[in-house]
């Protein structure tokens, strides 16, 4: 943690979305971003001090302001860190020749059920070593971190066996002590059915409630619990179950939901009472409902549809809907190879029909609900985490507009310059190679 305090000074705009932290925004909400212009920040001891016009906060620290280091934000866009709420960021190899597959008319599911998809990546997952994993995670990590982003969630779910769910989990919890980069451990044991239990799923439903739960609860080595709730993958009945022994063991519930087909998996999220839904490109009307009545966060994932060539989630009628949006990359080999938080935040605006105010709220506070941190992240106010991304445009209609460029210039994470002029910083040890 550094010792200087930080002072991020002059900001074109600064965005705090404060008043968000105890839960998600909705509706109209989602629009107030509480921006402040000439902004400034004072950070210091890994958190945020003091947030208002550079003259305020001139003003609080004047018999300080000698031992600052300071970041002239001058034409700047100084936002939250981002936070990605939905990746599958721990996984060994990639699926290349699956796309060009795909783009001659294949689809996911019979690539998957053909031997290739989530079971490929399981697979080199199974075989690569602890070491290669954190290797090949750690780069993606990098590549976040670049983006602008300064919490990931990490799903397992590519190992499929107790050894390689943990060793999945182990290499996520490593990367979490070592990068800068906060990572948010969810066991996803139920991500397919391996092979090795095709014909008898129920008995894998069985192994993953009463063999991986348990353990992996018990070594606290996740927060979360997914389930691949789709036709052909987990029926609605095996998944309830699943997220069920997760409660009792205090997993959180999370779901993949109505990804292929509409399958009743937003009603279940709302039923169950998960704390977010992710997916839902075919979740039905009374699914969306529901969603909104128990104020279930629908984690949104156009980088997904977009790869995937297919129609994006309704975004628009989720959030008229009253359901507490949020957005992420999905991170993984086979349907989104992309760790663009920004490039998401365009394909929000450009295939859901958001609105560039309602893209950073996505992206950040309601993103931060959807890990259970709202109210540590995800906001500028004073008390949180020194996690602020800067951007070099003048406000948040040119990040959305100046779409497929990375604009980001400066990275703080818990009140460190990680990343400056676009570039990482790499003096920090903590970041073994
Ligand atoms: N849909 C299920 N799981 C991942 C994809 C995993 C893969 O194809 O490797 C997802 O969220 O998109
Ligand atoms: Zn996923």
């Amino acid at each position: 943690m550094s010792k200087k305090p930080l002072w991020i000074r002059h900001a074109s705009q600064l965005v705090t979305l404060k008043g968000s932290s105890a839960r998600p925004l909705i509706g109209k909400q989602m629009e107030q971003l509480h921006i402040i212009e000439n902004g400034s920040v004072w950070l210091e001891d890994g958190l945020i001090q003091f947030v208002g016009e550079d003259e305020e906060v001139a003003e609080a620290y004047k018999d300080r302001l000698e031992e600052a280091e300071m970041i002239d934000a001058t034409g700047k866009l100084v936002i939250p860190g981002l936070v990605d709420p939905h990746t599958h960021l721990v996984f060994a190899g990639s699926r290349e020749k699956e796309f060009e597959m795909r783009l001659q008319g294949a689809t996911y599911m019979e690539i998957m059920n053909s031997g290739g998809g989530i079971h490929a990546t399981t697979s080199m997952t199974r075989e690569a070593s602890y070491e290669t994993l954190f290797k090949e995670s750690k780069q993606r990590l990098d590549q976040f971190l670049l983006h602008g982003v300064t919490t990931v969630e990490a799903k397992s779910g590519y190992g499929l066996s107790l050894e390689h769910e943990i060793k999945q989990l182990e290499v996520a919890g490593k990367l979490n002590d070592h990068h800068p980069i906060d990572v948010v451990r969810t066991f996803m044991g139920a991500h397919a059915v391996p092979f090795e239990y095709k014909e008898n799923p129920d008995r894998f439903v069985d192994y993953v409630i009463e063999d991986m739960i348990p353990e992996v609860a018990s070594r606290k080595l996740a927060e979360f619990n997914d389930v691949f709730c789709e036709r052909g993958v987990f029926t609605p009945e095996q998944s309830k179950s699943i997220l069920e022994a997760g409660l009792k063991h205090g997993l959180l519930p999370k779901i993949h939901a109505d990804e292929i087909e509409p399958y009743e998996g937003a009603e279940l999220a709302a039923s169950i009472g998960a704390i977010s839904a992710e997916h839902l490109l075919k979740a039905s009307n009374k699914g969306i409902k529901a969603l909104a009545d128990k104020g279930v966060i629908a984690v949104l994932l156009p980088g997904t549809a977009f790869f995937l060539m297919a129609e994006s989630a309704n975004g628009r009628d989720m959030i008229d809907a009253g359901v507490p949006v949020a957005l992420s990359t999905d991170c993984n080999p086979g349907s989104s190879p992309t760790v663009s938080m920004p490039l998401v935040m365009n394909l929000g605006c450009l295939k859901m029909g958001m609105t560039p105010a309602e893209v950073l709220t996505a992206a950040t506070i309601n993103a931060a609900h959807a890990l259970n941190r709202g109210k540590e992240i995800g906001s500028i106010e004073k008390g949180k985490k020194a996690d602020i991304t800067i951007f070099d445009v003048p406000n948040y209609m040119v990040l959305q507009y100046k779409y497929g460029v990375n604009h980001v210039h400066s990275v703080i994470k818990n009140g460190e310059l990680i990343v400056n002029g676009g570039r990482l910083v790499c003096n920090d040890t903590r970041i073994p190679s």
